[in-house]
């Protein structure tokens, strides 16, 4: 079953037309990128997809069920996580903690009545449940709450040495590149069934990047479905099945990386802006 259908997706800000009738699948296994210039509207594709900002128009369809407009909460629960362009990590919590919160979605015994959240009169239901558990703290969420260590241990491992010998710190005191690396662990705690993200080496010097291409590349061949945006074209590249290419808020371009980096379109809407408007 296709993982992700988008169609005809529309959104304006004050007029201006940022993502302007988009369509796009995401197969299972698939890695699809989005590039384009800036202000291309990438980013704001990736916050309709996972419910950041609702469409003006259009659908998106994940896992077969109409899920347009849905909360991004409701979407992680249904196997959609994403992580940020600036990286957002809890500062104050360890590392750990902040996976930890990647599972959330995945408790059970934790959160009884989970499925009423979405309902507006039931939502209170639910909440006041989770505080009964949280204060009884019965052996079921006792052996829950267990299990998820194990989780964020194996989360943590898949980044070597780089978060789990500072599972205990406080987030704020990592590098840049760690907070990254603790944002995709904590995206990938519940084991996503589209795992969404917006340019995950942002700010990653070459080596850094590298290493996070490598663990993309080991996520691919274990299976996971991406869709990322991202401005670095050799990572791009080497980790797409399959690449989008949007200027101002229109698809000009897709298909296999080959295939796209050779369109003209492609050119023109890269080199055209990048040469100068006035020469000397
Ligand atoms: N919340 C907003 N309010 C007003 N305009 C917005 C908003 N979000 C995005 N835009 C505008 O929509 C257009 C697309 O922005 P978007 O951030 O999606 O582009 P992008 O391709 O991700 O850019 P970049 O590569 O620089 O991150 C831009 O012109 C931007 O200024």
């Amino acid at each position: 079953m296709t993982v992700l259908e988008v169609t005809g997706l529309r959104r304006s800000f004050a007029g201006l037309r940022a993502v302007d009738g988009v369509s796009f699948t995401v197969e299972p296994g698939e890695v699809v990128s989005i590039i384009g210039p800036n202000g291309s509207g990438k980013t704001t594709a990736l916050n309709l997809v996972s419910g950041v900002l609702r469409p003006d128009s259009g659908q998106v369809t994940f896992q077969g069920r109409d899920v347009t407009g849905w909360r991004p909460e409701r979407l992680a629960a249904a196997g959609l996580s994403r992580t940020f362009q600036n990286g957002r990590v809890f500062g104050n919590l360890t590392v750990a903690e902040n996976v930890l919160i990647g599972l959330t979605p995945t408790l059970q015994a934790a959160r009884p009545f989970s499925r009423w959240r979405n309902v507006p009169v039931l939502r209170w239901a639910s909440l006041l449940a989770e505080t009964a558990v949280a204060l009884v703290d019965p052996p079921a969420v006792r052996r829950e709450l267990a299990d998820r260590q194990a989780k964020v241990a194996t989360q943590l491992d898949r980044f070597g040495d780089r978060l789990t010998p500072r599972a205990d710190l406080a987030a704020h005191t990592l590098s840049y590149a760690n907070r990254r690396r603790t944002e995709i662990a904590r995206a990938l705690a519940s084991g996503p069934a589209l795992l969404v993200l917006d340019e995950p080496t942002a700010g990653m010097n070459p080596a850094e990047t590298g290493e996070v291409l490598e663990q993309l590349l080991e996520l691919k061949a274990a299976g996971q479905t991406i869709l990322l945006v991202e401005h670095k074209i050799d990572l791009v590249m080497r980790l797409s099945d399959r690449v989008l290419v949007l200027d101002a808020g229109s698809v000009i371009a897709a298909g296999p990386p080959e295939q796209v980096r050779s369109d003209p379109r492609v050119i023109e809407a890269y080199l055209g802006k990048r040469r100068p408007a006035v020469r000397p």
